[in-house]
């Protein structure tokens, strides 16, 4: 089994980058695990309280659960992956049934902050895109796609989204093999990626 971690910041490219990734590979042969889905239950918690949560902070993960899905699926073991809601911010009751695949994909904006998740992947991707890009592509994403307006994206963004990228995210780019420079769609360096994928697929 061949793991492969792609990081970056919010609005980056991660998602399109997986998504141009896998469009090409074989079908049944690669599995893609988002970070997003193991934000923490938060239940317990009213709606206004969660709102109120730092989704930028490596606390705010249940990497606990990442970590041992990782491992179940690395010994050929079927995962139950949960369903994250943007909406209710929240997880949902849902459950992907995710199944051991020769190629694990696996990105979010902090995995490379974690040395256990960190040591399980064989390749590991920076995706990077300016901040003023980033920015802009994620008000577009959010107002269209995550039920925000412009007000709740720009206080998050200076509240927490941009001191924990400072922090947390841009320095992981340190553990990367390959920085993926994606201010515009970057083909070549998608057909790296792959190459290095097929050659393990063979
Ligand atoms: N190179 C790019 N140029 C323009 N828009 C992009 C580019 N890459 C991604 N996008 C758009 O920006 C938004 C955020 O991209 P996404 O892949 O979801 O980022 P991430 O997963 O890193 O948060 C999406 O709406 C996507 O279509
Ligand atoms: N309820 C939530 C949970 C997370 N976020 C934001 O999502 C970003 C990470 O996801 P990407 O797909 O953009 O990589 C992160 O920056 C959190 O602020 C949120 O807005 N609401």
């Amino acid at each position: 089994m061949l793991i492969i971690g792609i990081a970056g910041g919010t609005g980056s490219g991660k998602t399109t980058v997986v998504n141009q990734i896998v469009q090409e590979l074989p079908e049944g042969e690669v599995t893609v695990i988002s970070q997003d889905s193991y934000y923490r239950d938060t239940s317990h918690l009213s709606y206004d309280e969660r709102v109120k949560i730092n989704f930028d902070h490596p606390k705010s993960i249940d990497f606990e659960l990442l970590c041992e899905h990782l491992e179940q699926l690395r010994r050929g073991e079927t995962i139950e992956q949960p369903v994250y809601s943007f909406v209710k911010h929240n997880r949902t009751s849902d459950k992907v049934i995710t199944h051991p695949r020769k190629v694990v994909i696996v990105e979010g904006i902090l995995i490379l902050t974690h040395p256990e998740i960190r040591d399980l992947f064989d390749v590991k991707i920076y995706v990077h895109a300016d901040s003023d890009e980033r920015l802009i592509r994620r008000l577009k994403r959010d107002i269209a796609e995550r039920g925000r307006d412009l007000e709740e994206v720009l206080t998050r963004y200076q509240t927490t989204l941009k001191p924990m990228h400072q922090q947390f995210i841009e320095p992981t780019k340190e553990y990367a093999d390959i920085i993926i420079p994606y201010n515009r769609y970057n083909t070549v360096a998608i057909d790296i990626v792959r190459s290095i994928i097929n050659e393990r697929l063979v």
